[in-house]
C-alpha cells in the first residue's frame, strides 16, 4: 500500500494540526460540560434536585460525544486524507496513474475528488516535465550535430575555395590567382610609381622528357620546379604560379629588370644543376622577363604579361635554356 493511499490507517498520516484540533475538541467539550454542570450546581444548589442535574449532565456528555463523532467523520477524516495527499505530492514526484479512480461515497467524496484531481494534475505535470527534459536532451543533441555539420561544411568550403585557387599537382597558385594578383599589383605599381617584374618560365623539351622518363616522372619534375621557385621567391609580395602544362610564372613587385634578371638566372642555374630527373638528366628552363617602371611603363597588366611571353618565345627560338628580356 502506498503511504499516501486513502485506505491507510489514520494514525500514520494524521497531520499535526488536525491532531491538535481533535485533541482540543476531545478535551475541551467534556471540560466545558463539567464546568457548566458545576456552575449550575453551585448556582441552583437549593432549587434544583441532584437527580435532575445529573440527568442533564449525562445528556450534555452524550451530545458532546455525538458531536465529536460527527466532527471526526464529516470533517477531520476527509481533511486528513486531503492533507495526506498534499504531503505526498510535496514529498515525491509520481507518474500519472489511475489511482483513486473511484472516490469514497458520502460527503468525503468531494474532498477525495479534489485530492484525486490534484494528484492527477501533479502526475500530469511530472509527465510533462519528463517529456520536456527528453525534448531538451534531443534538442541539445541535434544542436551539436548541426554544429558539427556546419563546421564540416565550412572546412569543405575552405577546401573548395583553396582548390579553386591552387594548382592540384604542385600546390602553388593557379593561373586565375596569378592574373588577379598581376592586375592588382600592376595598379599598385602604377599608383605608387613603383617597379614590377613579371617572368614566364617554361621547361624545355618537356614532351620528350615525358616520353623518355614517363609522365609520372614528368609530374615529379614539375613539383620540383614549383618547390624551387617557391623557395627562391619567398617575400610576402612575391607570387609563383603554374599557368598550365610545363609553364610557370613569377610576379615580383618592387624588382626592376636587372634585379629580377639576377635572381631568375640563378634559379635557372639551380634547376640545371639538379640534373632532373635522376641526378644525371638535363632538364632546363627558358625564361622571358618583362619589368614595368616609371621609366618603362606598360599600358596594362595584360600588356606586361604579353611582353614577358614574347621574351620567352625569343628565348625558345634562340636555342632554349636561357633568359630573354622584353624590349
Ligand atoms: N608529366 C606531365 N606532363 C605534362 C603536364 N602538363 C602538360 N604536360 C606535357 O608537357 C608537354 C609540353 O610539350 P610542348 O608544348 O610541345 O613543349 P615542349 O616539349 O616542352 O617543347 P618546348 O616548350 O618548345 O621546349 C606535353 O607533352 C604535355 O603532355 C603534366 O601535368 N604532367
Amino acid at each position: 500500500m502506498r503511504p499516501d493511499s486513502p485506505d491507510q490507517p489514520l494514525e500514520r498520516v494524521t497531520p499535526r494540526r488536525l491532531g491538535s484540533l481533535r485533541l482540543r475538541l476531545t478535551v475541551g467539550v467534556p471540560l466545558l460540560t463539567a464546568l457548566i454542570v458545576g456552575l449550575v450546581e453551585w448556582g441552583h444548589e437549593a432549587a434544583a434536585s441532584t437527580e435532575v442535574l445529573s440527568h442533564a449532565a449525562w445528556l450534555v456528555l452524550g451530545l458532546s460525544a455525538a458531536l465529536l463523532l460527527l466532527v471526526e467523520v464529516l470533517m477531520l477524516r476527509p481533511l486528513r486524507q486531503l492533507a495526506a495527499g498534499c504531503e505526498a505530492m510535496e514529498s515525491a514526484p509520481l507518474p500519472l496513474t489511475p489511482e483513486f479512480a473511484a472516490p469514497a461515497p458520502g460527503r468525503a467524496a468531494e474532498l477525495d475528488r479534489i485530492g484525486h484531481a490534484m494528484r492527477r494534475v501533479q502526475g500530469s505535470l511530472w509527465q510533462q516535465e519528463q517529456d520536456a527534459r527528453e525534448l531538451r536532451r534531443e534538442l541539445a543533441q541535434q544542436r551539436q550535430q548541426l554544429e558539427q555539420a556546419r563546421a564540416a561544411l565550412e572546412t569543405h568550403q575552405r577546401e573548395l575555395a583553396n582548390l579553386a585557387r591552387t594548382d592540384i599537382l604542385t600546390g602553388i597558385a593557379n593561373q586565375r590567382v596569378f592574373e588577379e594578383t598581376l592586375r592588382r599589383e600592376f595598379k599598385r605599381a602604377q599608383r605608387q610609381r613603383g617597379l614590377l617584374a613579371v617572368a614566364v618560365l617554361d621547361l624545355d623539351q618537356f614532351k620528350q622528357f615525358n616520353l623518355t622518363h614517363g609522365t609520372g616522372v614528368g609530374d615529379q619534375a614539375l613539383q620540383r620546379v614549383a618547390a624551387l621557385l617557391t623557395e627562391r621567391f619567398k617575400r610576402d609580395t612575391d607570387l609563383v604560379a603554374r599557368l598550365g602544362g610545363e609553364e610557370f610564372a613569377a610576379l615580383l613587385p618592387g624588382l626592376g629588370m636587372a634585379e629580377a634578371q639576377g635572381v631568375l638566372e640563378s634559379v635557372r642555374e639551380e634547376l640545371r644543376a639538379l640534373h632532373l630527373p635522376d641526378g644525371r638528366g638535363d632538364l632546363t628552363l627558358s625564361i622571358g622577363l618583362a619589368a614595368a617602371s616609371p621609366a618603362h611603363p606598360y599600358l596594362s597588366a595584360q600588356a606586361l604579361l604579353q611582353a614577358a611571353d614574347e621574351a620567352l618565345y625569343i628565348a625558345k627560338h634562340a636555342g632554349r635554356d636561357r633568359l630573354s628580356l622584353a624590349a
